[in-house]
Parts: C-alpha cells; sequence; structure tokens
C-alpha cells in the first residue's frame, strides 16, 4: 500500500505529474490537493483504469485546514509542485516572495500530519525552499535529513537531451551516464560528464571548447529558454512533470525493494549535514553550505548514503572550477531560506 499526496496538483506541472503517478501500478492511493479545481482534476484521472484510488482535496477557505489534512493523512510520498511559477525577465529568486510561505505552510501540514512522509520539492527557488522546508521540519522537531529532497531531476533531463543531441548518442541511454550536481538556478548548476570513459572521450572529441561551454551554459539556463518561450504562460512543465515523475519514481521504486537500475542514481538537492558522507566533499568543498544536489542511492523511501562529487564524478580542472562557483552562488540563497523560518510563526 502506498500513498502519494500531490500538493499543487491541478497547476501546469501538478496535472500531467498527477496522470503519470495515476499510471504507476506501484501507487495504490492518489491524494490531488490544490486550493483550485482539485476536485476536477481527481475526478477526470480517477477514470483510468489503474489500481490508484484518486481523491481531491481542496480547502473551503484560507483557514481550512480539513482538505490538506485529510490529503496528508497516511502518505507515504509528498511532491510539492505548489506555487506561482516565472514570467519573462523574472529570476527564480524573485519567486522567492510568495512561494517561501507557500512551502513553509505546507511542510508544517506535513510535520503534523505526516511527519514520516518522504517530501520532494518542486516549487522554486529550490535553492531556498527546502532550506525552508528543512527549517520548518527541524523547529516542529520531525527533521529527518534523509526523506526531504529537492527536485533537481530537470537538470539531469536537460544534460542527457542536450549531449544526446551533440554527441549523436540517443539521450535516454545517457541515463547513469552523466550526473548534474550543485544547485537548481543558473550557474549553481554544474553538469558532470566525464565519469564514464566513453561518453567522456566521445564528448573530447566531438565538443571544442566553446561547444562545451555552451553546452554547459544551454544546462544551467534551460529553464529561461522555456520560460522565454512560453512568453508570459508560466515556464516548464510537461518537462518538469516527467522529471519530478522519474525522481517519486525512483522512491517508490526503493519502497518496493527495487535497486534504481543505473549505477550512478540521480541527484537530488539535499541536507549534506544529515547523512554521513565522503571527506574530501566535506573538508575541502563545502566550506559552510550544507544544502547541495548529489547522486542518491535510495533505500525504503529514503537516503541510503550519496555519492561524493569528487570521489569518481569530478574528472576536468573545469568541473571543480564550475563546483566552486556554485558553492559560493548557494550561500545566500540558502540563508535567506532558513532565515525567513526563523522570523515565522509555525
Ligand atoms: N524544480 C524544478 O526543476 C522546477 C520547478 N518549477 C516550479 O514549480 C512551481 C509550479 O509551477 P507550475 O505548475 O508551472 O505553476 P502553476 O501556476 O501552473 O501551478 C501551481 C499550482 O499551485 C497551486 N497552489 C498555489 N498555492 C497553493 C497552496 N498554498 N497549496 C496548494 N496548491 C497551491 C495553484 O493553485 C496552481 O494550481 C513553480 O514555483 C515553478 O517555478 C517549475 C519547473 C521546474
Ligand atoms: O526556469 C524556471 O523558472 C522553472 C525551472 O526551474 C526550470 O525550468 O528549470
Amino acid at each position: 500500500m502506498v500513498k502519494v499526496t500531490v500538493a499543487g496538483a491541478a497547476g501546469g506541472i501538478g496535472q500531467p505529474l498527477s496522470l503519470l503517478l495515476k499510471l504507476n501500478p506501484l501507487v495504490t492511493e492518489l491524494a490531488l490537493y490544490d486550493i483550485v479545481n482539485a476536485h476536477g482534476v481527481a475526478a477526470d484521472l480517477s477514470h483510468i483504469n489503474t489500481p490508484a484510488v484518486v481523491t481531491g482535496h481542496q480547502p473551503s477557505g484560507k483557514e481550512d485546514n480539513s482538505a490538506i489534512t485529510a490529503a496528508l493523512k497516511n502518505t507515504d510520498l509528498v511532491v510539492i509542485p505548489a506555487g506561482v511559477p516565472r514570467k519573462p525577465g523574472m529570476t527564480r529568486a524573485d519567486l522567492f516572495n510568495i512561494n517561501a510561505s507557500i512551502v513553509r505552510d505546507l511542510v508544517a501540514n506535513i510535520a503534523r500530519t505526516a511527519p514520516n512522509a518522504a517530501i520532494l520539492i518542486i516549487s522554486n527557488p529550490v535553492n531556498s525552499t527546502v532550506p525552508i522546508a528543512a527549517e520548518v521540519l527541524k523547529k516542529l522537531g520531525v527533521f529527518n535529513p534523509r526523506k526531504l529532497f529537492g527536485v533537481t531531476t530537470l537538470d539531469v533531463v536537460r544534460a542527457e537531451t542536450f549531449l544526446g543531441g551533440l554527441l549523436d548518442v540517443d539521450p535516454s541511454k545517457l541515463r547513469g551516464k552523466i550526473s548534474v550536481v550543485g544547485g537548481h538556478s543558473g550557474d549553481t548548476i554544474v553538469p558532470l560528464i566525464n565519469y564514464d570513459s566513453e561518453i567522456s572521450n566521445k564528448a573530447k572529441s566531438r565538443l571544442s571548447t566553446s561547444d562545451y561551454e555552451k553546452f554547459v551554459n544551454r544546462v544551467q539556463f534551460g529553464g529561461d529558454e522555456v520560460v522565454k518561450a512560453k512568453n508570459g504562460a508560466g515556464s516548464a512543465t510537461l518537462s518538469m512533470a516527467l522529471a519530478g515523475y522519474r525522481f517519486a519514481e525512483n522512491i517508490l521504486e526503493s519502497l518496493n525493494g527495487r535497486n534504481q537500475p543505473v549505477l550512478i542514481p540521480d541527484s537530488a538537492y539535499i541536507y549534506l549535514p544529515g547523512i554521513p558522507y565522503g571527506k574530501i566533499f566535506s573538508d575541502k568543498h563545502l566550506n559552510g553550505v550544507e544544502f547541495f544536489s548529489v547522486p542518491v542511492r535510495l533505500q525504503n523511501g529514503r537516503i541510503e548514503s550519496f555519492i561524493d562529487p569528487f570521489e569518481g564524478l569530478v574528472k576536468t580542472d573545469e568541473e571543480q572550477k564550475l563546483i566552486e562557483v556554485a558553492l559560493k552562488g548557494l550561500t545566500g540563497s540558502i540563508k535567506q531560506g532558513t532565515e525567513f523560518v526563523k522570523g515565522s510563526k509555525l
């Protein structure tokens, strides 16, 4: 029996993500929560002939907590794509003012109703919303760092797609053979493409320095590409639904006792001090940064361990420099999230 809750289920990401979750036979209950149209989306998906029972939950007003409580009760996994997306000219950080309190309040409800659930945060700015979630869980005394994940899988999906195009290989075959670490915005996003010798040699023979730099830049600013193309109608939704589902599926498979199918698993933005980790990364590089996206090995819906990027994934000086830039960029965003909760009443 696995219950999954989607908070923000009626949105651009929430709807296709909920569809994909409904198709997964491991899900027995799918609870859809949103402040609008939750019942409509639930009724629609409930007609699909798969085992998951779909329920819709929408509050009747600001003070009504019964809908979120019912959506979260006995849930194993909560996926959060609730919040506003970017418009052209905005950075992800510009979303902080609205999304910070949405994530804070949703996570406070999770802490009270489903403290053992795994939590996947999609809402931007991920670099700050995950520290917000961690701080809320800490304040309410139920923080389990092994169960809190910032969803950065879209960066991995983009890296696979863009590199596949450049190297003329099927991008789906790159899964596990390249990775993305760091954060989820601009130069905090760091693709690592040199640990698999076959891919690395191919990239070295096919890509000029400028091709490589353009590839890195496209992965780092892939989100802007979509925001620009949608021209005011939001940001990535369909590719994000796929990416969010891919990570949720990793969790579901691990709950079912199955291992991830690749040697280097997908990354997620996590609270590093909560999990025993590689000495090289901690001693030489982190410099006080506590949240970073790294490949995570999952077991029973939680992080069993993570892969220290400096133990075999980072292979070139360029990649090492990109990580240093990412670490600098993350410090302020993490602090902003943490401070926000310190000043909040829960
Ligand atoms: N982590 C990542 O890689 C990515 C993150 N995103 C982020 O995901 C978020 C959602 O994006 P879209 O689905 O395109 O936006 P959207 O506006 O289409 O959908 C958001 C949904 O959240 C709901 N919502 C708002 N406040 C809520 C609350 N308090 N409780 C429950 N639901 C609430 C809205 O009613 C709406 O249905 C944005 O913050 C966006 O920046 C988008 C793409 C990639
Ligand atoms: O760019 C945005 O605002 C949405 C996002 O996080 C992405 O597409 O990577």
